[in-house]
């Protein structure tokens, strides 16, 4: 199958009720990893790649890692841009081939956030390419941008920006954030599903995006400080908050900080269980295990997207 965008793969998660994971991919073990989860379970996927990771990988491998990705197992993969900063960068990957774009304007003024966006939009569209942008803004670091707060997205403001841009999908802010540390130790985790709920009234069927959406689960956190890590106080958001969110009309879901966790606690179990070890694929191969496993556990039971191709 070629590279497809995430039209027919957000209307019938609308329809159904489930979301698509968006995962975020800097090499080639994290794509293997999550290629053969979702072929296990015959998952529509998203692989998202940011700026970071494009400078990391290069964009002629990453590029290269998707295609042969896209050749080995028969699956629907967009292949999309995360928080891209500007026009530029949104039009680079889109004209290496891109099927998705997400242009990130969420730390500018509104009217400056329409204008790029819709700068995108143009570009994009006479080449068939799916546009996600953001409104609000997360709490956190976002790729270039440092929020100490929370501004949660305002539903007049959501209809009105996805009216004048066009934009296909549209990233909103309700209570999640980037990384490893979501929410205070003691504090009861909480996403304003009231807001997500009139935003999806006000605009019926219109795909809506969560980022800053790992769980952090406990085991990875656990087996990374258990092994010479000192990852404390990491809290995610609880799985049951991502299955209400999927039922309703959030359709990605972005995961990026789980992968880390899962493959950093597999390589430190690894390293430590064979000190001997100076082999790259003995401990890359139990960090790749480690991605497979937790996207299929994500799959089955968090996005709710096994056997949705
Ligand atoms: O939103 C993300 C990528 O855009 C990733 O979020 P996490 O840090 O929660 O994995
Ligand atoms: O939202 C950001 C993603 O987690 C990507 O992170 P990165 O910019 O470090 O690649
Ligand atoms: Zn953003
Ligand atoms: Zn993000």
């Amino acid at each position: 199958m070629p590279l497809t965008t995430p039209k027919n793969m957000f209307d019938r998660a609308y329809k159904e009720g489930f979301a698509v994971g968006a995962f975020n991919v800097n090499n080639m073990e994290i794509i293997q990893g999550i290629m053969a989860a979702c072929d296990e379970e015959r998952s529509p996927l998203i692989l998202q790649v940011s700026a970071g990771a494009k400078k990391y990988a290069g964009l002629v491998y990453i590029r290269k890692l998707v295609e042969a990705a896209v050749a080995d197992k028969d699956l629907p993969v967009v292949l999309h841009l995360d928080h891209g900063a500007n026009y530029e960068i949104c039009k680079e990957v889109i004209d290496a081939g891109f099927s998705s774009v997400m242009i990130d304007g969420s730390h500018l003024p509104f009217e400056e956030n329409i204008a790029e966006t819709k700068k995108v939009v143009e570009y994009a569209h006479d080449k068939g390419v799916w546009v996600e942008a953001e409104l609000g803004r997360l709490a956190g670091m976002e790729e270039h941008v440092y929020s100490e707060k929370s501004i949660y997205t305002d539903p007049d403001e959501a209809v009105e920006f996805v009216e004048r841009t066009g934009c296909d999908s549209l990233a909103i802010a309700i209570g999640t954030s980037h990384g490893a540390y979501k929410f205070k130790m003691d504090a009861e985790p909480e996403l304003d599903f009231e807001r997500l709920d009139t935003i999806a009234s006000r605009m019926p069927g219109y795909p809506i995006v969560l980022h800053g959406a790992s769980s952090v689960p406990q085991e990875f956190v656990t087996e990374c400080n258990a092994y010479g890590g000192q990852v404390e106080g990491a809290k995610g958001v609880p799985e049951a908050l991502l299955r209400k969110a999927a039922s309703k009309a959030v359709c990605k879901i972005n995961i990026d900080t789980d992968i880390r966790l899962a493959m950093t606690a597999a390589i430190r179990k690894s390293l430590a269980d064979n000190p001997t070890n100076f082999d790259p694929r003995k401990y890359l191969g139990p960090a790749r295990e480690a991605v497979k496993n937790m996207v299929a556990h994500k799959i089955r039971h968090v996005l709710g997207s096994s056997n949705k191709i």
